[in-house]
């Protein structure tokens, strides 16, 4: 039986064929040359993480597991009040069909802000990598569950060639020692089982302790108290990738800076 992540893998792979077919290589490298180079964003965290809390903040309209979340959506404004709220950096979902998400977003986010911008979307292709530098991103996402070793390290080297991090999401410790093959010591645990949406902070506390040195980490999903991020802090984890908790609020910049402050 598929479950929602093959769902949103097959989409995906859909998407990404139909949009390689019309759009040149030569075209995003144009698109590139237009952008501002990457900010760095594992060294915005790590830098925040130095001094307390690191947040990366997320701009999220709606979810597979939520429906929508913020009908009054503004990228630009949401990526204001983040910073002003102390944000270390962003998440954008670019995700149309499951995320009412858009590349546009990124770009309008990146724009009205100086934190470097995660493109959270779901890589199955390398082409994707010049595709998230052309609209600004300085980061991408990798996803251990859904791509085989192979093919996860031909998009991170992409993704290194161009200047971009890139966050390493895993679930159990299988995917982290598989992580551990890769480059990049940016991990990050979604606490949230994307085959199912069931959400456990356990996921994090476990995977800490098996992180080896020297790498940064971030958990991830279902975070929404300042509780919840003292209990991630008692086992040693400062780096937080929220969404929806900050979604919801009325005033983004005063929930972002209670949260984090
Ligand atoms: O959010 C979902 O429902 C979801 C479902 C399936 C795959 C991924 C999903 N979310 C992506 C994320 O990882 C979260 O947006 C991110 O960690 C923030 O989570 P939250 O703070 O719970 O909004």
């Amino acid at each position: 039986m598929t479950d929602i992540l093959d769902r949103i893998l097959e989409t995906k792979r859909a998407e990404v064929t139909a949009r390689k077919a019309t759009t040149p290589l030569a075209d995003l490298d144009a698109r590139i040359a237009e952008q501002t180079p990457p900010r760095g964003f594992r060294a915005a965290l790590d830098a925040k993480a130095a001094a307390g809390h690191a947040l990366i903040a997320e701009i999220k309209k709606a979810s597979p597991s939520k429906g929508l979340i913020r009908e009054d959506f503004d990228p630009p404004a949401h990526a204001r009040a983040y910073q002003a709220g102390g944000a270390a950096c962003l998440s954008v979902l670019t995700d149309e069909t499951w995320f009412q998400g858009a590349d546009s977003y990124l770009t309008a986010a990146r724009g009205a802000c100086t934190l470097p911008v995660l493109r959270k979307d779901f890589m199955v292709d390398a082409w994707q990598v010049p595709e998230a530098r052309a609209i600004g991103a300085d980061a991408i996402l990798l996803i251990m569950a859904a791509l085989d070793d192979t093919l996860l390290a031909e998009i991170e080297v992409a993704a290194l060639e161009c200047g971009m991090d890139v966050l390493v999401e895993v679930h159990d410790a299988k995917e982290l020692d598989r992580a551990m093959k890769l480059k990049s010591r940016l991990i990050g645990v979604n606490n949230r089982n994307l085959r199912d949406f069931t959400v456990d902070f356990a996921r994090t506390y476990e995977l800490v302790s098996k992180a080896p040195a020297g790498c940064t980490f971030v958990a991830e999903s279902g975070l929404t108290t300042r509780a919840d991020l003292d209990a991630m802090a008692e086992r040693g984890v400062k780096c937080f990738l929220i969404g929806e908790a900050l979604m919801r609020q009325h005033d983004v910049e005063a929930a972002t800076r209670a949260l984090i402050g």
